[in-house]
């Protein structure tokens, strides 16, 4: 490979930029080249309202991968779980690096952890599927919130703690850490309370599927481990999409022996928004080595999911 510098495609916002800088440096690293970042603009940093009527964050996805088939840039840096399951053959998931913190936690007024929240506290969070396991657990352990749909980024809904209008808001635990906020993190919500997202708190560095050279340095950056537990989750995450619209939360993890790596576990839950009805199961089996194998991973745990139930449950898509 040559060592002119490698353009890589980011949006502007903080946590977009915090991401994109990392991988710059690691990428760095491994191919020898100096890394240049070129923001893109899309359409939803543009405008909040085109956003809020295009919905989620596809769009944003869109506009970076719409960059590297234009040639403008050779890769790009996505949060894993901002990702649509089917991947477009002329672009390859070149790696995914170690996974963060998969957990979600709360920011909370006056340091509060989850299940010190007064009676009638108000958390916001846009996500069906934190809405749909924070209200199942209050309905099973007596807690008594109410969950306030809200948008926007990282400072927009901290914003709403700080200004008294909300008693504690969701994020995500890789994001705070990223741009170096996690020390407004009041309490770490458990991953048998929450399941995350599926692919949380991992990143997708992608690039064109023919620049061979480029995919074989990149993989340098690839955590096999990771890679097979987010493409369980996501397995799990597009047959669920198939056979239901109910919000759904993943996470794969390693049931090791000391250093011994024994099994991965995958844990899954789909359910209504108020929590009424949550389905939530789990399997293990042996770390799969294949791709395949981390897809029948999930194929199969969804299946199971389907037939407990999760198919006759209604619900906005989760992200
Ligand atoms: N939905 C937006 C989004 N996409 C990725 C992250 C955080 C980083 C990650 O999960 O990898 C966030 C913010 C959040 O959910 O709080």
């Amino acid at each position: 490979m040559s060592d002119k510098a490698l353009r890589l495609g980011t949006r502007r916002s903080k946590l977009a930029m915090a991401q994109s800088g990392q991988v710059a440096d690691a990428v760095s690293q491994v191919t020898g080249r100096p890394v240049e970042l070129v923001e893109i603009t899309t359409y939803g940093d543009v405008s909040r309202e085109a956003l809020a009527q295009i919905g989620g964050t596809g769009v944003f996805v869109t506009a970076l991968r719409d960059a590297l088939l234009r040639g403008e840039v050779d890769f790009a840096v996505h949060s894993l779980k901002d990702l649509p399951t089917t991947q477009p053959a002329e672009l390859a998931l070149a790696a995914v690096p170690e996974r963060e913190d998969p957990r979600d936690v709360i920011v909370a007024r006056d340091a509060l952890k989850f299940t010190d929240l007064p009676r009638g506290a108000r958390i916001g969070t846009g996500s069906p599927r934190r809405m749909a396991q924070l209200n199942g657990y209050a309905r099973t352990h007596g807690l008594d919130i109410e969950t306030v749909p809200i948008r926007g980024n990282v400072d927009t809904r901290i914003g709403y703690v700080r200004s008294g209008e909300l008693d504690a808001v969701v994020l995500a635990a890789a994001g705070l850490n990223r741009i170096g906020r996690s020390e407004e993190v009041t309490d770490f919500l458990s991953v048998d309370t929450v399941l995350p997202a599926p692919g949380q708190g991992a990143l997708a560095i992608e690039c064109p599927a023919d620049h061979a050279d480029l995919i074989a340095a990149l993989a340098e950056l690839d955590d096999p481990l990771t890679r097979a537990a987010v493409t369980a989750e996501r397995s799990l995450l597009a047959a669920l999409e198939a056979g239901c619209s109910a919000p759904v939360g993943a996470l794969a993890d390693i049931l090791a022996d000391g250093q011994t790596v024994k099994e991965m576990r995958l844990r899954g839950v789909v359910g209504t928004t108020d929590g009424s009805t949550l389905v939530q199961l789990s399997t293990t089996g042996p770390v799969p080595e294949t791709h395949e194998g981390a897809m029948a991973l999930g194929r199969e745990l969804a299946t199971e999911m389907l037939a407990l139930g999760a198919a006759g449950l209604m619900g906005e898509r989760a992200h």
